[in-house]
Parts: structure tokens; sequence; C-alpha cells
């Protein structure tokens, strides 16, 4: 059937489109609420700082999947199941050792994430405790499957998860087989609560769609990673630092720089947000993390490039900074490779998408909005010998 026939609103009369879905509001949700003028971020009741301050990453997964922040037993038992589920199955870790070293990460962690669905119940049943557990089992898995890929690559040997410590502790230990500092530990994981969750972002709105066709945790995670990827979204993080390398290896100016990209029409990256119209809260936080960081780790240069991009960017546009930009330079600092750095959220991230998928199984509807059609609908058909 045609797309414009027996509808309940006739698109031929339709008088617009919302393109890019700004400002519509499809689904409710507890997971986080967000502030764009005033620059707020509350995840299920609590406000960003509070959480960046006193929660562990682990507090904040119990937050998005349960609604509640957990006890000390609650917490020992998520910190039991995680630390029980982080290794891969053998398959999945044979594909890591032999892709190729040239592809890109996000594209490994996609596939892998995919292939994890080969080898666990998808569908089993549609408790909500069964979807706790899947993802449990997920968020447990991605910093192995980063650290599995990024060693292997390098041809280094694969480092085994531990049965103890955090997920910030294990992500850093597996990928540099050297136990982690508690600063180096604290920074991870304070990024990991950052990013964990934010409202209908393009990611979270594929994961919701995906579930929305009854489709497992697997599938809508992996199309969530898909659309993280992308540069205008959780790619951004490297294309940051991209930016801040190329400016380093031309011995450039960074206002200048920028300015060359304005007067281009390029965008820059880590600037603008649909939904902040000033800095972004996580940003605010990552900007004195970055600070400090860069000090302590011999990079001072790269923070005070990004502060007079900061200001470029607030004279020339009155564009904010949103949290890919300082997150930049904080993995830079703690000397993480560029191409992990959108790795690194998707393994946060992974957290407010499987919470989505829960909220969103449990009071479903299709998610199917309309096009509206442009083209031409009566075509004098043609044969091909005839074209
Ligand atoms: C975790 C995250 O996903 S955070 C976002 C990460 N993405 C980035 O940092 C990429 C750079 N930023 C952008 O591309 C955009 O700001 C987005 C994609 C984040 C938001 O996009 P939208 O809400 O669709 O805003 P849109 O792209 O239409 O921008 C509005 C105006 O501001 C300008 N603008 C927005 N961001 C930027 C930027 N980073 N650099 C230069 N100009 C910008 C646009 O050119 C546009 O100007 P115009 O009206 O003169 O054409
Ligand atoms: O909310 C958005 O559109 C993008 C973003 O900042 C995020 O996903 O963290």
């Amino acid at each position: 059937m045609a797309e414009n026939v027996n509808t309940d609103i006739n698109l031929d009369e339709y008088p617009h489109i919302n393109k890019g879905l700004a400002g519509i509001v499809a689904f409710t949700t507890n997971k986080s609420f967000i502030d764009g003028q005033k620059g707020e971020l509350i995840y299920a009741g609590y406000d960003i700082d509070t959480l960046a301050e006193k929660a562990s990453f682990e507090e904040v997964c119990f937050l998005l999947w349960n609604d509640r922040l957990p006890n000390q037993s609650e917490l020992d038992e998520l910190n039991t199941k995680l630390q029980n589920s982080r290794s891969l199955p053998e398959p999945v870790l044979t594909y890591l050792k032999s892709t190729s070293k040239n592809a890109e990460p996000m594209a490994v962690l996609r596939t892998a994430i995919s292939m994890l669905g080969d080898f666990h119940e998808v569908q089993a049943d549609s408790s909500e405790e069964f979807r706790i557990n899947k993802a449990i089992s997920i968020t447990a898995k991605m910093p192995t499957i980063i650290a599995a890929f990024d060693r292997s690559r390098n041809d280094k040997n694969i480092v085994e998860p531990l049965d103890e410590k955090s997920t910030a502790y294990n992500f850093l230990y597996m990928l540099n087989d050297e136990e982690p500092g508690e600063q180096a530990e604290k920074t991870m994981d304070l990024c990991l609560i950052l990013h964990a969750e934010h409202g209908m972002n393009a990611s979270t709105f594929t994961n919701r769609a995906i579930c929305s066709t009854e489709s497992d945790m697997y599938s809508s995670v992996t199309g969530a990673i898909g659309a993280l990827k992308g540069p205008l979204h959780g790619g951004a993080n490297q294309q940051v630092m991209n930016m801040l390398l190329d400016i380093d290896e031309k011995d450039a100016d960074p206002v200048e720089y920028v300015k060359g990209r304005l007067e281009r029409k390029e965008k820059v990256m880590g600037f603008g947000h649909r939904v902040y119209k000033t800095m972004d809260p996580r940003a605010r936080i990552l900007r004195s993390m970055s600070k400090k960081l860069s000090e302590e780790t011999g990079h001072k240069e790269l923070n005070k490039w990004s502060e007079a991009i900061l200001r470029t960017m607030k004279d020339e546009k009155d564009i904010d900074p949103n949290v890919d930009f300082f997150s930049a330079t904080v993995y830079y600092s703690m000397g993480i490779k560029p191409d992990l750095f959108t790795c690194i959220f998707s393994m946060s991230r992974v957290s407010g998408w499987t919470g989505h998928y829960i909220e969103q199984a449990e009071n479903n509807r299709l998610v199917r909005p309309r096009a509206l059609f442009i083209g031409d609908k009566h075509r004098d058909w043609v044969p091909l010998e005839e074209r």
C-alpha cells in the first residue's frame, strides 16, 4: 500500500516536517532530565554534580536499571555479577584476534556485541530480572572487548579480567596490563558516570526504536553503537583530539585555526548541542579535570589550546562546548589512543541504553513515524530494453 493512503493524517496536506525530530516528545522516561537553558542534568533524581562527587559507575548502573540507588548488599551483588560476566566467549575472542588491525575500534565493538547475541539467550523470557541480567552481562563485557582488540592489534598478549575490582579498574588493567593507580581509576570512573545517560539522544533513540519491534537487547545495543559512532554524536570526541593533534603538527595558532574552519563553514567538533543552549554541565566538570590532568601529565599546551578554542567559539558563534570537547584531552592525558575514545563512551552509555531498553519493553509501542513523500507518484513504466 502506498505510504499516503488510508492514514490518520493526510500527509499531502501536512504543513510541516520536523527535520531531525527537534523538540518532538515520543517517549516518557525516568532515566534522566535535561534543562538545556540552565545547563542541568539529572539521572533518576540525582544531579550530575552529586553523582560525580559521590557515586561509583556501578551505583549509577544500578540506578538506571532499577530507578533507585542500591544498598550495600545490592551493590555487592551487582559487583559480583559484573565480575562473573566480564569474560568473553572463545569465538568472540577469536574474532577480536583475527580481525583487521586497521579496523575502526567502534566497528569492532559493534560486531563483537552483535556476536555475543549468538552465545546467549536473547529472548528467553520477558521478565525485568532477565533484562537486567542481560544489561549486566553486556555492560560487563564491553571493557573486555575494547581492551582485547586494542592489545591484539598491537601484537600484545590479551589480559584476562580480574575476579574483583571495578569496571574502571578492570578496563585500565586489561588495556595496559598494569594495575592502575587510585587516581587513574577514579578519573576513569568519573568519565563513565558522566557519559552514562542523556535522554533521547540519537543512539538511545535508535536503541529504543529497535527495542520497540520486540527485538533483543544485543540488537538494540548493536544499533546504538552504530549511531554513537558518527562524528555528530559520540564520534566527536575522537575528532576533537584529531583537531588538537593537527594544530600541534601544523604548529598552528588555535584561534586562527578555528576561525579558518568557521570561515570555510566547517563545524568545530565538540561544540554545539541540540538541547543545551549553555555550557553542557558534563563539559564543566571535564574542563577542570582536563586542566588538572594535562598539567600533571605534561600536556599543558592541550589545555591552553582548548581554552583558546572555547573563547573563540564563544566570541565568534556564541556556541559552548559539549561533553566531547574536554573528554578528549582527559583521555589523551591518561595515555588512551584517540580511536578508543568513542568506545569508552559506549562502555559507559551502555548502562543508559539498556536502562531505556528495559523501560521501553515494559511499556512498548512500535516506533513508526511518517515520511512526507516528495517523489513522483505516477510514472509510466518503460520496458528495460527501452530505457
Ligand atoms: C555526545 C554528543 O553527541 S554531543 C554532540 C557531539 N557532536 C559534535 O560535537 C559535532 C559538532 N556539533 C554539531 O554538529 C551540532 O552542534 C550538533 C550536531 C551537535 C547539533 O546539531 P543541531 O541541533 O542540528 O544544530 P545545527 O547543526 O543545525 O546548528 C545550528 C547552527 O549552529 C552552527 N553550529 C552548531 N554546532 C556547530 C559547531 N560545532 N561548529 C560550528 N558551527 C556550529 C550550525 O552551523 C548552525 O548554524 P546556521 O544556523 O548558521 O546554519
Ligand atoms: O543528547 C544528545 O543529543 C547528545 C549527548 O550529549 C549525549 O548523548 O550525551
